[in-house]
C-alpha cells in the first residue's frame, strides 16, 4: 500500500475489505463491537527495524484510529527499555483500554515485560517465586509491525501489515497468549512468548550479537558458521508432561516411519531411549528426566512459523493452551543434522528422525553438565578466572581439545545470563489485539522477514 493512501492491503482478511469498501469513516465508526478500544497508549520504537516507526504509525495506523474515534497518548521512546520502564512504574494505565506497541519483536517484548511486571507489582505476586500464579494482564496488546523481526506478529495476526495490525485493534479483537517465565534458582529472568533455544539457535543468536553491524544477513551467516561447528552440549532436561485435552506436537503430521513416540499415547511413555548416545531416561514422580548430549534443546511455545520456515519449529503449537513444545535434537552427524533443518522449510515432518523428540510440556528445567560456571559470557567477562576454568572443563570432556562445554539461552532473541534454568508456562497470562493464525495464510507472505 502507499504511503498515506487509504487504500485497502492485499494482506487483509476478507472480513475487514468489505469493512473499508464501504465509504471508510462512517463505516468504521459504524462497526459497534463491544470489545471495541476507545483509548489506547501508544508506544513507537523511531530505531526499530528500517527506522520507519514514525512514518508508519503517522501515515498508516493514526488516521484508522481517528475514524474509529479512538483517543491516543504516543510515546516515541528514547532509549532501550524506556516503554517497559514507563509501564512498569508510571503509566496511569486505568486511562487506557490497550497497549500499542510499533516496532519489532524486541519491542513486543519490552512491552510485555512491563505490563506483566506492573500487574504482579500490582497484585502483590512476586515475580521471583516460580510457585507464585502470575496474575493475567487486563490490557490487551497491539502489534503493529515496524521491525527487522516481525514474527510475533505474524505468527498471531498471519501477515506483518500495518494496517490489518491496526484493524484488528480497532474492531477490538482478542486472543489470548501463553507466557512463559524462566527462572534461574529463585531469581526471575525473563518472560518468553515464542522460542527458549540452547545449543544451535543459541549459538546463532550469540555469535549474530557479535555481527550486529552486517544487518540482518549476520544471521544467514551466524546460521552456517553454527552448523559448521557443530557442537553439542551435554546436560539434564525434565519435565512435567501436559495433562488434559491439549493434543501432541505430532498432530496433523504426518509420520511416515511410525516412530516410537507415535506409537505411545500416554506421555509418561514418551520417554524414548537413544541407542548411540550415552544417555539414560527416568521418572521420578511426575517429572520426566532426560539426560545426554544434544543438539539443541528448543522449548516453542507458538508454532514460530515465519516465511523461511512456513510451518515453524513446531506446527502445532498452540498460543494458549498452557503448554510449550519442548524439542529435543539429540547428537547426530552433520548430514542427518541438516536434514532435519531442512525440514522446516518444507512440508516433510522434522521430528521423524531417530535423533529427535517432541513433548507438550507445562513445565521444564535445564542443568548443563559443567554447571559450575554459568556461561560462556560470565567466562568472557572474568578472562583471567575463566581460562582457568575453561582450560579444566576442556580436559575433563572427553569429546573435545577447547569446544565450549555450555551453550547460552536464546530467549525470544535475547542471550540469558544462565545456562540452568527453570521455565514455568502460565496459561493465558496476556491477550493481544489479534485472531490468531489463520490456517493458509502461514504460507503467504513472502516478503516478510524472521530470524529465529
Ligand atoms: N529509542 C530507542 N533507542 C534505542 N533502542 C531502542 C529504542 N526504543 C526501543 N529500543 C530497543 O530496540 C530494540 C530493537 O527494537 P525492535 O524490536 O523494535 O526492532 P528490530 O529491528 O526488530 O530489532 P531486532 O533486530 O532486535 O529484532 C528493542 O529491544 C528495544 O528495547
Amino acid at each position: 500500500m502507499a504511503e498515506g493512501s487509504s487504500e485497502p492491503s492485499g494482506l487483509l482478511p476478507a472480513c475487514f475489505h468489505s469493512i473499508l469498501r464501504r465509504e471508510n469513516e462512517a463505516a468504521l465508526l459504524a462497526v459497534q463491537q463491544p470489545n471495541r478500544p476507545k483509548s489506547l497508549l501508544v508506544y513507537i520504537n523511531p530505531y526499530g527495524g528500517k527506522q520507519r516507526g514514525k512514518q508508519i504509525y503517522d501515515h498508516k495506523v493514526a488516521p484508522i484510529f481517528s475514524r474509529a474515534s479512538i483517543s491516543t497518548d504516543v510515546i516515541v521512546t528514547e532509549r532501550a527499555n524506556h516503554a517497559r520502564d514507563h509501564l512498569k512504574t508510571e503509566a496511569d494505565l486505568k486511562k487506557y483500554d490497550g497497549v500499542v506497541c510499533v516496532g519489532g519483536d524486541g519491542m513486543f517484548s519490552e512491552i510485555m515485560h512491563g505490563l506483566v511486571s506492573r500487574t504482579q507489582q500490582e497484585a502483590g505476586v512476586d515475580e521471583n517465586s516460580m510457585e507464585d500464579t502470575l496474575t493475567p494482564c487486563g490490557l490487551r496488546i497491539g502489534i503493529i509491525p515496524a521491525g527487522s523481526t516481525d514474527c510475533i506478529c505474524y505468527a498471531t495476526v498471519g501477515s506483518n501489515d500495518p494496517v490489518t495490525s491496526a484493524l484488528h485493534i480497532v474492531v477490538g479483537d482478542s486472543q489470548p497468549m501463553d507466557v512463559c517465565s524462566v527462572h534461574n534458582e529463585d531469581r526471575f529472568l525473563r518472560y518468553s512468548v515464542s522460542l527458549l533455544g540452547y545449543g544451535f539457535y543459541g549459538d546463532v543468536l550469540t555469535d549474530s550479537e557479535r555481527k550486529r553491524w552486517m544487518g540482518p544477513a549476520r544471521y544467514d551467516i551466524s546460521g552456517v558458521k553454527t552448523f559448521l561447528t557443530h557442537h553439542y552440549y551435554e546436560g539434564t532436561v525434565s519435565f512435567l508432561p501436559a495433562e488434559g485435552d491439549v493434543g501432541t506436537p505430532r498432530d496433523n503430521m504426518q509420520c511416515r516411519s511410525g516412530c516410537s513416540i507415535c506409537r505411545q499415547s500416554s506421555s509418561d511413555k514418551l520417554v524414548s531411549k537413544n541407542e548411540d548416545s550415552v544417555s539414560d531416561a527416568d521418572c521420578q514422580d511426575a517429572w520426566t528426566v532426560i539426560r545426554g548430549k544434544f543438539l539443541a534443546i528448543n522449548a516453542a511455545s507458538m508454532s514460530c512459523a515465519c516465511p523461511r520456515s512456513p510451518k515453524g519449529l513446531s506446527p502445532s503449537a498452540h498460543l494458549a493452551n498452557g503448554t510449550t513444545d519442548l524439542i529435543l535434537v539429540r547428537k547426530c552427524s552433520r548430514i542427518d543434522f541438516l536434514r532435519h533443518l531442512l525440514r522446516h522449510t518444507n512440508k516433510d515432518d522434522q521430528f521423524d528422525h531417530s535423533f529427535v523428540e517432541v513433548y507438550r510440556v507445562k513445565q521444564f528445567r535445564f542443568t548443563p553438565r559443567y554447571q559450575e560456571c554459568d556461561s560462556e559470557v560470565d567466562l568472557r567477562e572474568s578472562a583471567a578466572t575463566g581460562k582457568q576454568f575453561l582450560s579444566q572443563i576442556c580436559r575433563e570432556h572427553r569429546a573435545c581439545g577447547c569446544i565450549p562445554s555450555q551453550s547460552n539461552w536464546n530467549c525470544d532473541g535475547e542471550i540469558l545470563p544462565h545456562t540452568a534454568i527453570q521455565v514455568r508456562v502460565h496459561c493465558q497470562l496476556i491477550k493481544l489485539f489479534a485472531r490468531g493464525i489463520e490456517e493458509q495464510s502461514v504460507f503467504e507472505d513472502p516478503y516478510a522477514h524472521c530470524a529465529i
